[in-house]
């Protein structure tokens, strides 16, 4: 099972797509546009960052639960990603204490990896696409989901700013599996055939090392 992690922009669904047409294994994605609850958090912030994180833990623990069986399958966004979105949102007053200790401690017991359960919850490989603020912020112009945008809502900058910066000490510190990381300006693998078989060879390799 391998789980890719990024920010937002940095081609986890398309590598995603990549991985799985390579190996011929499944893809689990969370789709975006029926998530009813991510525009409601983009309006709202306050009113809906624990709502929305508690759906996402959900989400992610079924897609768990389904790619476990296979060594191969990919899955679109690690569980561990939530957890550094959530806590920049609290960092920014938009959960308390007691919900962000709720949600530690949920996390921890969901992901504990007990002997006797007959499947893993840790990823074998976690593949990060490390991007750019700068190519982040063109990503998500050129995506154009309009809650996305910060033409439509100026602290999005901000906030896209800070968890760019959060994702590098997150790669650093992560250790629930073995991890590589891609660098997704020099490798443009979404429009580029060569960045494209270059980054396949490099996960390739990885995973023969492990
Ligand atoms: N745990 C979370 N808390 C808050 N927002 C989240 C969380 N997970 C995802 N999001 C939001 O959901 C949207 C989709 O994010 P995500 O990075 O999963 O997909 P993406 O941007 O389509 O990725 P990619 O372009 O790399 O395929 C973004 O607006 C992101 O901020």
């Amino acid at each position: 099972m391998i789980a890719l992690s990024g920010p937002i922009g940095a081609g986890k669904t398309t590598l995603t797509e990549l991985l799985t047409s390579h190996w011929e294994s499944d893809a689990y994605y969370e789709s975006v546009d029926d998530n009813k609850i991510l525009p409601l958090f983009y309006k709202d912030p306050k009113r809906y960052a624990f709502l929305l994180q508690i759906y996402f833990l959900n989400k992610r623990m079924d897609s768990i639960k389904q790619a476990n069986s296979d060594a191969r399958s990919v899955m679109d966004r690690s569980i561990y990603e939530d957890s550094l979105l959530f806590h920049l949102n609290a960092d920014l007053g938009r959960a308390t204490n007691t919900e962000v200790d709720i949600y530690d401690s949920l996390l921890k017991n969901m992901m504990q990896e007990l002997p006797r359960l007959s499947y893993k919850k840790n990823p074998d490989l976690l593949v990060h696409i490390d991007i750019s603020f700068d190519t982040m912020l063109k990503r998500i112009k050129k995506r154009g989901r309009s809650f996305e945008q910060i033409e439509n809502d100026p602290s999005l900058y901000e906030y896209y700013h800070e968890l760019n910066k959060r994702y590098v000490a997150w790669f650093d510190n992560y250790d629930q599996s073995a991890k590589i990381k891609i660098d997704g300006d020099k490798y443009d693998f979404v429009e580029n055939p060569e960045a494209r078989q270059k980054v396949i060879q490099l996960i390739d390799e990885k995973i023969a090392t492990i």
